[in-house]
């Protein structure tokens, strides 16, 4: 396992997100925050990749960023792609709506018929393995269940029912989507486990120091990659808190 990325060769009309010398500064004066710096970062075609970091590095002002829900300082996003998907650290879900109701909710919004709109949301609730709790709203769920509503919704809404992103990559943003969910426990094993690679930034600024390639790891080598990972971590971390 190397601690350099080996970057994919991305054609740069697929890429559907990329970021040139990024910055992001909250405030001004005295009081201002370099949030993020100079990141540089492309996102392959179908590429899962983790961001990682110490409390405040920046992740959220990233994801805000390619979301459309911030603008840059400096720097500048290439996006390629249809209406990025969000998933936020709450599920926020619409309490008056039951589950498949709030999957159903971005099919509606795109003018998709009911009997096609209970189908996917049908599909999405099984692939999420909430396929009994349909019908149940968000206060009867666990914070785990609701996350997995709140990550069904994103998918729906991924989803070009319009035609107006025909042909365009769907992005999914998530931020810390995993922390509520039942059976995961530790990020970086997480990180490294479902991302194909993991993307570490320090923080204030946030800039990014280090990538790895973790796709297609066998157990032995997940076990050195997320060791690798905690240590540059604490690394980043400690060196933030000193
Ligand atoms: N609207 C804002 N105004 C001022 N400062 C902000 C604003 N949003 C974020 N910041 C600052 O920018 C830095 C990055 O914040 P951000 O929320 O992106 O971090 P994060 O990595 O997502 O943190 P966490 O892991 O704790 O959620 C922090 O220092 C934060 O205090």
């Amino acid at each position: 396992m190397t601690s350099t990325i080996e970057t994919r060769p991305v054609a740069a009309a697929v890429t559907p997100v990329r970021f040139h010398q990024v910055g992001k500064t909250f405030g001004q004066g005295g009081k201002a925050v370099v949030a993020l710096d100079q990141v540089d970062l492309a996102v392959a075609p179908g590429e899962f990749v983790c961001l990682l970091g110490a409390s405040g590095c920046g992740k959220t002002t990233l994801l805000n960023l390619v979301a459309g829900l911030d603008q840059p300082t400096t720097g500048r996003i290439e996006l390629n792609s249809s209406r990025p998907a969000v998933v936020f650290q709450e599920a926020a879900l619409m309490p008056w709506l039951t589950a498949a109701g709030n999957i159903e909710l971005p099919l509606r919004m795109a003018g998709v018929g009911k009997a096609a709109r209970r189908a996917t949301a049908a599909e999405l609730l099984e692939l999420v393995r909430l396929g009994g709790v349909g019908d149940k709203r968000p206060h009867e769920l666990s914070g785990g269940m609701r996350q997995r509503v709140a990550l069904a919704r994103a998918l729906a809404s991924t989803t070009d029912h319009t035609g107006s992103g025909a042909g365009k990559p769907s992005l999914l943003l998530m931020d810390e989507p995993f922390s509520a969910l039942d059976a995961i426990t530790h990020d970086v094993r997480e990180a490294v486990r479902l991302g194909q690679r993991v993307v570490l930034l320090s923080s204030r600024p946030g800039r990014v120091v280090r990538e790895w390639n973790v796709d297609g790891l066998t157990d032995g080598a997940e076990t050195g990659a997320v060791d690798e990972v905690n240590a540059a971590l604490r690394e980043v971390i400690s060196s933030h808190a000193a």
